[in-house]
């Protein structure tokens, strides 16, 4: 498969390494203002920043390109990206998480939050840890698991911070170098305190799910997400 990694920052070089174990060919590696021809590419994987992933993405889809995007922190336009995908009949996947153990996490989540949801004794905060070279607050996966509860209990929002309201999840973020990404879930009661925690030890596990992603999307139309990738059902 010929890629194009558009975004050659910490990911789009640990991601050149996935996909060359597995036997694919980097043709294109974007930076800022590169000029590229990205019909040269089976498949575009977009780890870029936050300005720059709508447009990168949009351009794909215009030339009929599948892609994949990691990049975090655009999401005021996925729903403008998956709609001109279903128009021009593209293919995208977007993920906040890209690594199979995070995305077993988010079920854990949606599922602990159902059984927590009668239990008003509980007060639920998430936190993430990220390194300090991150640009957006919070996670992408910490807004994946705030939107994992909010779906499966009477939460109806989330904020960055201290709790601002019994119907908001806040989120903390903290920023300490070289954390590849820590998400942890809490309930906590009077009496005790029950806490799921995601912690990876490298980037390796967002890269694989990535080149996995872009491995199959490769003859498909469509938006899809990874649980389609990974079959969670
Ligand atoms: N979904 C997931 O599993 C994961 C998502 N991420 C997300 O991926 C993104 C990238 O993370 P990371 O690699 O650590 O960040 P880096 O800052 O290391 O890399 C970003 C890269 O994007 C480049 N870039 C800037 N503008 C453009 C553009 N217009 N087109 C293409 N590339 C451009 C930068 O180039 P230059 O340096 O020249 O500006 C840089 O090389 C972040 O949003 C992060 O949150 C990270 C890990 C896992
Ligand atoms: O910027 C990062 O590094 C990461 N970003 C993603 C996010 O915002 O959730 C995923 C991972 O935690 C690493």
């Amino acid at each position: 498969m010929k890629i194009a990694l558009l975004g050659y920052g910490r990911m789009g070089k640990e991601i050149e390494k996935i996909a060359i174990s597995r036997g694919h060919e980097i043709i294109i590696r974007k930076e800022l203002n590169d000029v590229i021809d990205i019909t040269l590419a089976d498949v575009a994987i977009d780890f870029s920043v936050p300005d720059a992933a709508f447009n990168n993405i949009s351009d794909c889809i215009k030339k009929n390109v599948p892609v994949i995007s990691g990049t975090t922190g655009w999401l005021a336009r996925y729903a403008e990206a998956t709609a001109f995908c279903e128009q021009e009949n593209g293919a995208f996947i977007y993920a906040s998480n890209f690594s199979l153990g995070v995305n077993i996490f988010f079920e854990l989540n949606k599922q602990l939050a159902k059984m927590m949801n009668s239990l008003e004794d509980y007060r639920i905060s998430l936190e993430e840890i990220h390194h300090t070279k991150k640009l957006d607050a919070p996670s992408g996966t910490a807004i994946t698991l705030a939107e994992g509860i909010i779906a499966n209990s009477k939460k109806e929002n989330w904020n960055l911070g201290e709790e601002i309201s019994n119907k908001n999840i806040p989120i903390i973020a903290k920023r300490i170098p070289d954390v590849p990404g820590t998400h942890t879930v809490w309930y906590e009661s009077e009496v005790d305190t029950i806490e799921i925690k995601h912690t990876a030890n490298s980037r390796k596990g967002f890269a694989l799910g990535a080149v996995v992603a872009a491995e199959w999307i490769l003859n498909k139309t469509g938006v899809f997400s990874m649980k389609d990738v990974l079959n969670i059902r």
